[in-house]
């Protein structure tokens, strides 16, 4: 079965509406680098995570760099998952991986919208699992953009790298049925679009996004 990863939750009562809609794993969005509103204080991450079935997985997805920071904040919250930005020095990665060495690490690889690499994937010493996901150059958005990317390059990275891979990026509930089959990732990410008006979680496009990207 395909992992489903939602990012952007706000609050406990979304959380919990995606895992009964199927998510099995929530993204917390804790220290920023660029302006969203997904970001939360890890008091509240925790709050949200505390909430939630003991079986269901959390992702600490943070912009920080300093290793110390990254492993105070995963533990207080008590995450299953850290998603590192793709900046991140590899010695801080290293301290995280020796800190927590329970704490699966999800290593960003960011694609432009040509479908080109941005990261140096060889120089990444310790991963769990790798994670594609767009970039807005025009904006230095580096997650929650919305926009989709060639996923020619996934599927390439899926069938060559050596650990799963989620893939992200502008999906959605129209495009996660073509884009699973045509991939065939470890698991898909979305935020953007399983999006309501009011910026938190619309109950049917998750319905429609679980339901598209494991009918494969
Ligand atoms: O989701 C955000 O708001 C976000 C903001 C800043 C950095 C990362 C962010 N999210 C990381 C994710 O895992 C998103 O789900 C991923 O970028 C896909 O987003 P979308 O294209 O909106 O589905």
């Amino acid at each position: 079965m395909i992992h489903i990863q939602m990012a952007g939750i706000r609050n406990k009562e979304d959380a919990l509406m995606c895992v009964n809609e199927g998510v099995d794993i929530i993204g917390l969005l804790v220290g920023q680098m660029h302006t969203s509103d997904d970001f939360l204080t890890k008091e509240k991450a925790k709050e949200i995570k505390d909430y939630l079935p003991k079986d269901i997985k959390t992702t600490l997805i943070t912009h920080l760099e300093d290793g110390d920071k990254i492993i105070e904040i995963a533990k207080y919250i008590d995450v299953d998952y850290i998603q590192l930005h793709s900046h991140l020095d590899e010695s801080e990665v290293e301290k995280i991986h020796n800190a927590l060495p329970n704490k699966k690490l999800l290593r960003l690889i960011h694609i432009d919208s040509d479908g080109n690499l941005l990261n140096d994937i060889s120089k990444m010493k310790y991963v769990d699992f790798y994670f594609t996901d767009s970039i807005n150059l025009k904006t230095n958005q580096f997650g929650g953009t919305g926009l989709s990317h060639n996923l020619d390059t996934d599927k390439r990275l899926v069938e060559t790298l050596d650990k799963p891979v989620f893939i992200a990026g502008g999906l959605n509930p129209d495009n996660v049925y073509d884009a699973v089959k045509y991939c065939n990732p470890y698991g898909v990410d979305v935020n953007t679009g399983c999006r309501g008006k009011d910026g938190l979680r619309d109950k049917e496009k998750t319905k429609a996004f679980v339901h598209n990207a494991r009918k494969n």
